[in-house]
């Protein structure tokens, strides 16, 4: 049984904590909260250790009644692993901290390649992280991405990915963010952070991702066009996807043509929080036209990476070195099928 230690209790962490408490071999040996809020009173009750990222708000804690176990530092100290889940850009801090205590360390897409020269996949390139020290898994888009383009490459001898990605704009809880009333190029350049992302976890793959962000919370959602050098067919590219589990092929026709939708439909899956771990596709979106591939995608930005933070865990840990046995073991626990 391995511990793992969840730095940073937030929209990612919280969910990473749950998934891996649901495992067989590893449990939670401790999470990390800031300030005393609702989350952090939560995690008490459900019986997961609560460390303090800033010492100094020590009396805060004491002040509300929520009962600490100590500090980050302590926390790593009982851990196999740790999963930084902390805001984008505290990594390299953090990563001091991490080696001087010894500790192995997974962290989120917001922190960049460089900062572990390593980025992560369950099926992409799992081995690549295992016995690892540090690795990163992939943001939330760039996730998704590589979900289908991993799923689509055996088949297809791909020339060259374009994608256009719609973002939402903030998480449903991110009060202070926006936009309200606009549609924001984001970044104003091309590429977006996600197609040299996609090349960390998929090699000399080509792609070129560009980006905008929309006043909407639920969902991002991407258009993929995928120019292809070999005769597939449209039956063999949803056979691919039908095959792969974290994928799910939707039907618009059913309901399911919006990102609404699709988040009501999670409300069914009957999930922790109703995330929706898998990349739904829509079915109908898929197309060839002279060789060139099309189609269309949503991304449950809060959710699809938590499996992928699992399965990074038993491969920096050594736990089990097929990725396909890992991605069943943390398919299974966690309700996806
Ligand atoms: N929210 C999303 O849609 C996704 C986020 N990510 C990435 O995951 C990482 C975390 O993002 P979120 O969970 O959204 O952030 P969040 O803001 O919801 O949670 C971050 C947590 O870290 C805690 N924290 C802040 N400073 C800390 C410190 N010095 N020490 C310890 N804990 C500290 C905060 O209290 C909070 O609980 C980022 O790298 C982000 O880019 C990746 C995929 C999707
Ligand atoms: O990993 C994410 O997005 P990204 O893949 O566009 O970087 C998350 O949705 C967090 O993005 P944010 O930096 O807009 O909060």
């Amino acid at each position: 049984m391995k511990s793992v230690a969840i730095n940073g209790y937030g929209t990612i962490g919280k969910r990473v904590a749950d998934a891996v408490a649901a495992q067989k071999d590893m449990k939670i040996v401790g999470v990390s909260k800031t300030r005393p809020t609702f989350e952090a009173r939560a995690a008490v009750n459900k019986d997961y250790p609560l460390y303090i990222g800033i010492p100094e708000r020590e009396h805060l804690f004491r002040e509300s009644g929520i009962e600490i176990a100590g500090t980050v530092d302590d926390m790593i100290e009982e851990a196999d692993v740790v999963v930084d889940c902390t805001p984008g850009n505290l990594g390299k801090a953090n990563l001091e901290k991490y080696k001087k205590a010894g500790v192995k360390a997974i962290y989120q897409g917001g922190e960049d390649h460089e900062l572990t020269g390593l980025s992560f996949n369950s099926f992409a390139n799992y081995d690549d992280s295992f016995g690892a020290n540090y690795t990163r898994v992939v943001s939330c888009n760039t996730t998704g991405l590589t979900r289908t383009l991993s799923t689509i490459d055996p088949i297809c001898d791909i020339k060259k990915v374009r994608a256009v990605m719609v973002r939402r704009g903030a998480d449903p809880n991110e009060v202070k963010k926006g936009p309200i009333n606009s549609i924001v190029p984001n970044p104003p350049k091309v590429p977006s952070h996600h197609g040299p992302d996609v090349k960390t976890v998929m090699g000399d793959i080509d792609v070129t991702t560009m980006a905008l962000l929309v006043p909407t919370t639920l969902m991002h959602q991407h258009n993929l066009m995928v120019e292809i050098n070999n005769d597939v067919t449209i039956d063999e590219i949803i056979d691919a996807f039908e095959k792969r589990s974290r994928v799910m092929l939707v039907d618009a026709s059913e309901g399911l043509g919006s990102t609404a939708e699709l988040m009501e439909f999670a409300k069914e899956l009957g999930r922790n929080r109703n995330d929706f771990y898998e990349i739904p596709v829509w079915r109908e979106s898929i197309n060839i036209v002279d060789n060139e591939l099309f189609y269309m995608q949503a991304v449950h930005q809060e959710s699809d990476v938590v499996p992928e933070n699992v399965d990074a865990i038993r491969a920096l840990l050594e736990m089990e070195s097929d990725n396909e046995k890992s991605i069943a073991k943390t398919n299974k626990a966690m309700g996806i099928l």
